[in-house]
């Protein structure tokens, strides 16, 4: 036989984070769930073209986001790769998904006619410290197999499939720091990866602005990477206003990240089962 239990949630840590729970299931439809993609809906793989959202973790959205204010993915990839690689359009149920790419600088909404990001102009710095990697390259990291990502408006160099990981981040992130400061951009550091970006965005800017447009009374962020400490930062400033936050991790990989969690989970199918178990237990409460 089985049971009709709603299956139990996990237990944040924090008193703030019991707190930032309870507002959220005392009144799901003025809180907003915002999520990182990489490490957080989708696992971390050594090919960044091959991340794919966890299986659970769309059919999980799905049924939670329609008891929502909003759902949000804010993420350093370009909205439209993430909207692809997470297989996020024509949902249903995530029918008012926004997506903020390039961490927050670039937005997709699930219900606009284009279907097409909105995205700012590049920035010029980005195509000239371009031009120069081939050769800080072939000096930093010859013979290593350290892979570009090109993201239009940004690039990422990745170590994570190289001899000696860690060894090519270190050797990789000055001379990276040194030409992203020369073109006007920002290094962002992340796992196995140096990102040169404009500056001027972060996810804690985007969410902090996401939260206010959707009037939101309570803010869930669940992250994996030190991008997502902005984010982390955001909520405890909204949290200092008077609005609930839940503040959860995904994975260890961070620990500037799980150190500051409400919600320390296990990575993306632990997200999911999260999620799924807040849409179970909101079931019969939807707006
Ligand atoms: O903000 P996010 O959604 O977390 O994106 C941050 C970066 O994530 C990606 O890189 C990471 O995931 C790759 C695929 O699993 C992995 O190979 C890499 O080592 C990770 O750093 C992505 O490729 C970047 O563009 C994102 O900025």
């Amino acid at each position: 036989m089985g049971s009709n239990r709603t299956p139990s949630l996990p237990r944040p840590t924090t008193a703030a984070g019991a707190d930032g729970l309870a507002a959220l299931l005392a009144a799901p439809g003025k809180a907003v769930v915002a999520l990182d993609f990489d490490g957080t809906l989708a696992e971390i793989v050594p090919d960044p073209e091959q991340a794919r959202a966890h299986p659970d973790a769309v059919p999980a959205l799905a049924a939670l986001a329609p008891h929502l204010a909003s759902v949000v993915v804010i993420t350093g990839r370009p909205a439209a790769v993430a909207v692809e690689y997470g297989g996020f359009a024509g949902v249903p149920g995530l029918d008012g998904l926004v997506v903020l790419g390039h961490y927050g600088a670039e937005r997709w909404d699930a219900d606009s006619e284009s279907g097409a990001p909105r995205t700012p102009p590049p920035h010029p710095g980005v195509a000239a410290a371009r031009a120069e990697l081939p050769d800080l390259l072939g000096r930093f990291a010859a013979g290593q197999d350290v892979r570009v990502e090109d993201k239009g408006h940004a690039f990422a160099v990745h170590t994570r499939r190289a001899a000696e990981p860690v060894a090519a981040f270190d050797a990789l992130r000055p001379p990276l720091e040194d030409l992203a400061a020369r073109h006007g951009l920002l290094l962002e550091p992340g796992r196995m990866v140096l990102e040169l970006r404009p500056p001027g965005m972060d996810k804690g800017v985007a969410l902090t602005a996401f939260a206010r447009e959707k009037g939101a009374e309570t803010v869930v962020y669940a992250g994996d990477d030190l991008g997502d400490l902005a984010a982390y930062d955001a909520v405890d400033a909204l949290r200092s206003e008077g609005r609930g936050g839940l503040l959860v991790s995904s994975g260890a990989a961070t620990p500037e990240l799980t150190a500051r969690a409400d919600l320390a989970l296990d990575g993306p199918a632990d997200l999911a089962a999260f999620l799924a178990g807040l849409a179970a237990r909101l079931g019969g409460n939807g707006r």
